[in-house]
């Protein structure tokens, strides 16, 4: 297919985005017209990290060395982030692009615990991001999940928490939020410190997800599924266990890849080492996502393009891809038909066109 008509094909395509944060979208100019508006010093040039302009930062995020280079960036970002309206509107700007981008639904992780930690109450935090998803409803007729990550860096009692907070207001049964993960620095802390919360969490019948495998071998993947993941965040290294692989193809567990950041966090050298086409090839589902579209150089389009760059793929292929991702999201089953309706349509123009 021509290279235009196959920008144009991934834009319409209908897609689900489940993996991005939405304090990953915290562009650098946000970060300095929020530190503005809320009078919040950020560091200095010289420290590390450094904020000097949004030029300087752009480029700085070019060059991150791991994982958790840039989570200094990511956490220290999230300071500017103070009332209500600040994380309503740092939403909406995500819903307003992964709408142009050919989003139809949307599953978001917010870190709740990190805010916590700088004195914002929990309430400010969800209040915020609950109005964000239900303009998002509301404006773009996007469907929307929010999904509590906690985060491996902190310790397990404020994930606890906020765990009891979240419970104690019936957040989990209102459908204010609709699941759990866990997500920040990977290799290092226990691989299942969340083990006990998981086990209540799957006694209640919460949905569960896991960021494993990112930098982590696969025995991360293998213990977020004995704690009860449905689905895997990243899991890029599952490759490198050919029987763990063969178990999530035969279960249809879904990971949700994330190319760009991947390449930005040196998991990858470039796209075309994420193992793409051995995961087709293999059977194992997969969607494919932003993670962090601020500091990573692109939102979920820009993801499908270099995924389209670097594997060629056919139009049946990103058929494939985006019926799965319906598949793996937490919706009901009236939403996914209609979903996968509007893909086979999409798909059956271009396969027309094309003709
Ligand atoms: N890529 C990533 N891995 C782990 N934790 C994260 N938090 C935000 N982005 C993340
Ligand atoms: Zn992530």
């Amino acid at each position: 297919m021509a290279q235009s008509h196959m920008h144009d094909f991934l834009k319409g395509l209908p897609k689900c985005e489940h993996h991005v944060h939405l304090e990953g979208c915290l562009t650098p100019e946000l970060i300095f017209s929020l530190a503005k508006k809320n009078n919040v010093k950020l560091p200095s040039p010289q420290d590390n990290p450094a904020y000097e302009s949004v030029q300087t930062l752009e480029e700085r995020y070019k060059h991150f060395s791991s994982l958790d280079d840039f989570l200094a960036f990511y956490f220290q970002g999230m300071d500017v982030l103070l009332n209500e309206s600040d994380f309503a509107d740092l939403a909406w700007a995500y819903f307003q692009k992964a709408h142009a981008d050919g989003v139809h639904h949307a599953e978001v992780f917010f870190d709740p615990q990190v805010h916590q930690n700088r004195g914002i109450p929990y309430d400010t935090i969800v209040a915020g991001f609950v109005a964000g998803c239900k303009r998002a409803e509301r404006e773009l007729g996007l469907s929307t999940r929010l999904i509590l990550c906690f985060v491996r860096h902190l310790p397990v009692d404020s994930a606890r928490k906020v765990y009891e907070e979240a419970l104690a207001k019936n957040h989990f049964e209102t459908d204010t939020i609709h699941g759990l993960g866990w997500s920040s620095t990977e290799v290092g802390p226990p691989k299942d410190m969340f083990r006990e919360l998981y086990d209540s969490a799957r006694s209640k019948q919460i949905r569960l997800t896991a960021h494993a495998g990112e930098e982590g071998d696969p025995s991360y993947i293998s213990t977020a599924l004995e704690l009860g993941a449905t689905r895997i965040d990243h899991g890029i290294r599952l490759i490198e266990d050919p029987v763990l692989l063969e178990q999530i193809a035969k279960q249809g567990t879904m990971l949700t890849v994330c190319p760009l950041s991947n390449v930005r966090l040196r998991c990858v050298p470039s796209v075309d080492k994420v193992p793409i086409r051995k995961f087709l090839d293999a059977g194992v589902k997969f969607s494919i996502n932003s993670d962090d579209p601020a500091y990573f150089g692109g939102y979920i389009l820009d993801n499908y393009l270099a995924v389209h760059d670097a594997f060629q793929l056919a139009v049946a292929e990103w058929g494939l891809i985006a019926k799965n991702s319906v598949m793996g999201s937490w919706i009901d089953e009236a939403r996914k038909e209609e979903l996968l309706r509007k893909i086979d349509e999409h798909v059956l123009k271009y396969e027309a066109l094309l003709a």
